[in-house]
């Protein structure tokens, strides 16, 4: 939930070159206490970037950026103790046990979650006791989110969370950040899977080209007109689509016109995935699709 307090993360004309590449081509954005932003984009669209970028971890070409009220540029430890970092790929895994790592990060923070409750939070109590390098790859993944929150952090960054986790895991996971969130917890989430974005994100980001092509409210995202369901049938052989606001008299007209019931009716509703599709393949070509039309599919 959005709070009036001012902003844990403010980015305004963000650039970053790598030589002659322009990874990050000026963007603003804001993630508000105790709001969950989802950053949104394909592979190589300025993500992982703009997170390391926050994070302190790299350095930016021009622009401000405000982290927790600090220029990461000027991360301090104490600063460092505030967030919580799970990153893509968390390097070799660890010869120590679930426990024993989490119990030897939790002595860097000054206010640490209980290890046994952070284990059981994470869903891996059973595997408290075995080294990381013998868990599955989900189950060190639910290891990498524990450490990312062991220290109690009042910002965490979650890049791709839930790669590698099976159905029943990653919605065990969603349950563990809506409980974060509920503790007052601001994410920043990274994810491919938009579902996960609907399911945790407040508000959404879509970067493109290193460009912030969109950023709203989940359910806002790509604006009204990308909600307009589709009313879908066969003709013959042709399927035939119509975006239109009024799918029932659409329907009715069909039925009327035809003189029976189309074949295959249906009336589809945009997913946010097809909304973000639209979004992101109208910014590679640069111009929409005709919306209005009938078309054969
Ligand atoms: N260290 C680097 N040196 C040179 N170019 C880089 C470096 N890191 C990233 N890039 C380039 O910057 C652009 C943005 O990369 P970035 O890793 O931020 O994308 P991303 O959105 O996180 O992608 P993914 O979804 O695949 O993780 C890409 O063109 C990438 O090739």
């Amino acid at each position: 939930m959005a709070s009036t307090s001012s902003p844990v993360v403010s980015v305004r004309g963000l650039h970053k070159r790598y030589g002659d590449v322009t990874a990050i081509d000026d963007i603003d954005f804001d993630i508000e206490t105790g709001e969950t932003f989802a950053l949104l984009g394909p592979n190589g669209a300025g993500k992982s970037t703009t997170i390391e970028i926050l994070e302190g971890y790299r350095d930016r070409t021009s622009g401000e950026v405000s982290v927790l009220g600090v220029d990461p540029h000027r991360a301090t430890l104490a600063w460092k103790a505030q967030l919580g970092i799970v990153l893509q790929s968390a390097g070799e895994p660890a010869v120590m046990t679930v426990a024993e790592q989490l119990r030897h990060f939790a002595g860097f923070y000054p206010h640490p979650r209980d290890v046994d409750q952070t284990i059981a939070a994470v869903g891996l109590t059973g595997k408290a006791n075995t080294r990381i390098a013998k868990l599955s790859g989900g189950q060190r993944r639910r290891a990498d989110v524990a450490l990312g929150i062991i220290g109690n952090p009042r910002l965490l960054f979650l890049d791709e969370p839930t790669t590698g986790f099976d159905p029943e895991a990653r919605r065990e996971f969603w349950g563990l950040i809506r409980e974060l969130k509920r503790e007052g917890t601001s994410i920043l989430l990274t994810t491919h899977y938009l579902d996960e974005a609907a399911q945790l994100g407040d508000r959404a980001g879509v970067i493109a080209g290193g460009r912030m092509i969109d950023i709203a409210p989940i359910d806002e995202l790509g604006g009204a007109d990308a909600r307009i369901p589709l009313v879908r049938w066969r003709d013959a052989a042709q399927v035939r689509e119509l975006r239109t606001t009024e799918p029932g008299r659409t329907v009715a007209e069909l039925v009327a016109r035809l003189g029976a019931e189309p074949d295959d009716l249906e009336v589809v509703r945009p997913s946010l995935e097809d909304i973000y599709l639209r979004l992101v393949g109208d910014a590679h070509v640069g111009s929409a699709a005709d919306d209005d039309e009938e078309v054969a599919a």
